[in-house]
């Protein structure tokens, strides 16, 4: 998924950036680069690691300038090298940088068209470096000495008829300004916002609202799907729709998992989303076993949390902290690699056995992707003396690939694909499985805002907006990028000659 931010200041931008990277965390672990402009000269830090870990004091005070964007990452295509971090830059014209969140479903094609049309060259197997000069060779196109909004807007619409895919992006042209662009599914969130100084407006585009809260900007909205927004180095901001077929189509997934609860996506708060999604499954509760003998509901922290609540208020049965979580450890879904997955469901989450001793315990969990938290915790629950261990998830079972942004390459890899529900109650572990029906699932989303008529429901349904993915699409993902595929790679150790220009 990846976290994008950019901001156009009057004031230094380098501490903002990087702050507004502390609060979008959760979208990436493995690599954070921040890149800024100032008065025509870039200055770029990126590195494998946390946001923490990244940037020192020396390195905060080299990324001078009121001009800057900023990503954290976690790998859907190449590898998990640094030299695969973002921002990644391109000197002409006039020097282009992009921050990318989403993953290109045609990079294939577009990298051999960029060498033989375009004469550019790739220089790694990330998608985002393809879609960066796929806009700088529509920017170069406009043949201006001096582009303007409209010739930014009009390489944006190039990119939109030539990149498939997902793709939320913030760019930045030296000397020019700063452009946020969302494909035209909208499949990933970007939002962009203001905040008013002394000096003049300051603007900001950020992958979740909560960027915008933590720095004190006030939200504008939500970059439309095929929308840009387009910001000049001297703090003139325009906009465009730039895709005529552009309609939402917003991963659902950010509203069960990805997303932080105190953000807001295209007009619906996470937050009560996820209450909604612990309603419905609640009265799922009631509707298909009414005489059920739950004596207390667990969630699993963290995402689980707000779902959990809701339902059990609904069910009038006790809500319970019963797993405790070592706050230095980071989401373990988004790491790599499934042996340091699982180790870490252990590291992150104990139980307090009070809590399960003789009882029937409903654990609740946002949802069920590989299986790796619920199996361990299931058991953790039996151990601790749980009589009696039904699960609940707020999302219906992940079944196929993800080709937008989030690593789930391998539907083999994926606990319920081609799987029943009896199959997987006994897999799991689980006295009884309750899952969110997907219906319930989009209504407690669209009830935010109704304007939705459809979202990327595509892991739960095999049903992908874009109509470009195809059986051997999915084939070859799951040959390149399944756990079995990189593992072997990171095996063979092949040493990475790195590109940056770092000091
Ligand atoms: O079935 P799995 O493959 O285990 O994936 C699903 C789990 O992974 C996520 O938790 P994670 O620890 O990443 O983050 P969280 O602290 O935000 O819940 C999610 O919230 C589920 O608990
Ligand atoms: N999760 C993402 O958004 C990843 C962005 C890009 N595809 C990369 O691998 O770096
Ligand atoms: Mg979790």
């Amino acid at each position: 998924m990846c976290g994008i931010v950019g901001i156009v200041s009057h004031q230094p931008v380098n501490q903002e950036l990087y702050d507004a990277l502390t609060v979008l965390q959760h979208r990436g672990q493995d690599a954070a680069g921040i890149m800024t402009d100032a008065d025509g000269r870039l200055f770029l830090r990126k590195e494998n690691g946390l946001v923490r870990d990244v940037f020192s004091q020396a390195h905060m005070e080299t990324l001078i300038g009121t001009m800057g964007i900023a990503h954290v990452r976690y790998p859907t295509a190449g590898c998990d090298s640094s030299a695969e971090a973002q921002p990644f830059y391109v000197n002409s014209p006039f020097g282009v940088a992009l921050a990318h969140n989403g993953n290109l479903t045609n990079a294939d094609v577009l990298k051999r068209d960029l060498f033989i049309q375009d004469r550019r060259h790739i220089n790694t197997d990330s998608d985002s470096e393809i879609l960066l000069n796929v806009f700088a060779h529509e920017l170069m196109e406009q043949d201006k000495l001096r582009l303007t909004a409209e010739d930014v807007f009009e390489a944006v619409s190039r990119v939109h008829q030539r990149c498939r895919g997902a793709y939320a992006a913030v760019a930045m042209i030296s000397g020019v300004g700063m452009v946020g662009f969302r494909d035209p599914h909208g499949i990933r969130p970007v939002v962009y916002g203001k905040r008013e100084t002394p000096e003049g407006t300051d603007y900001i585009i950020a992958s979740e609202s909560v960027a915008l809260d933590s720095l004190g900007y006030e939200l504008i909205g939500d970059i439309a799907p095929g929308e840009a927004v387009f910001i000049s180095t001297d703090g003139l901001l325009s906009t465009r729709r730039c895709a005529p077929e552009a309609q939402y189509a917003t991963c659902i997934f950010e509203y069960v998992y990805l997303a932080r609860p105190d953000s807001v996506i295209d007009d619906v708060y996470v937050y009560k989303a996820r209450l909604r999604m612990g309603a419905t499954l609640a009265e799922k509760i009631r509707r298909e076993w009414g005489d059920h003998d739950i004596d207390v509901v667990v969630p699993i922290p963290d995402t689980s949390r707000t779902s959990a609540v809701q339902l059990a208020n609904d069910l009038d049965v006790p809500y319970r902290e019963g797993f405790i979580k070592n706050r230095y450890i980071g989401r373990t879904f988004i790491m790599p690699g499934q042996a340091q997955r699982r180790k870490s469901v252990r590291q992150k989450l104990n139980p307090i056995d009070l809590e399960f001793r003789g009882k029937n315990v409903l654990l609740v969990d946002d949802s069920i992707v590989r299986g790796t938290t619920s199996r361990e915790i299931i058991q953790m629950a039996r151990d601790a003396g749980a009589a009696k261990v039904y699960f609940a998830s707020a999302a219906p079972p992940v079944r196929y690939p993800n080709v937008y942004g989030i690593d789930m390459p391998a539907a083999s890899e994926l606990v319920a694909h081609g799987r029943t529900h009896e199959e997987l109650e006994r897999l799991l572990g689980a006295d009884r499985l309750i899952y969110q029906d997907l219906d319930d699932l989009i209504e407690a989303v669209r009830a935010g805002n109704t304007n939705l008529k459809d979202f990327d429901t595509s892991v739960f349904d095999g049903r992908y907006p874009t109509q470009d993915v195809d059986a051997e699409y999915l084939n070859q993902l799951e040959l390149f990028r399944s756990d079995a595929a990189k593992d072997s790679k990171r095996r063979a150790g092949q040493p990475v000659i790195e590109i940056h220009n770092t000091a």
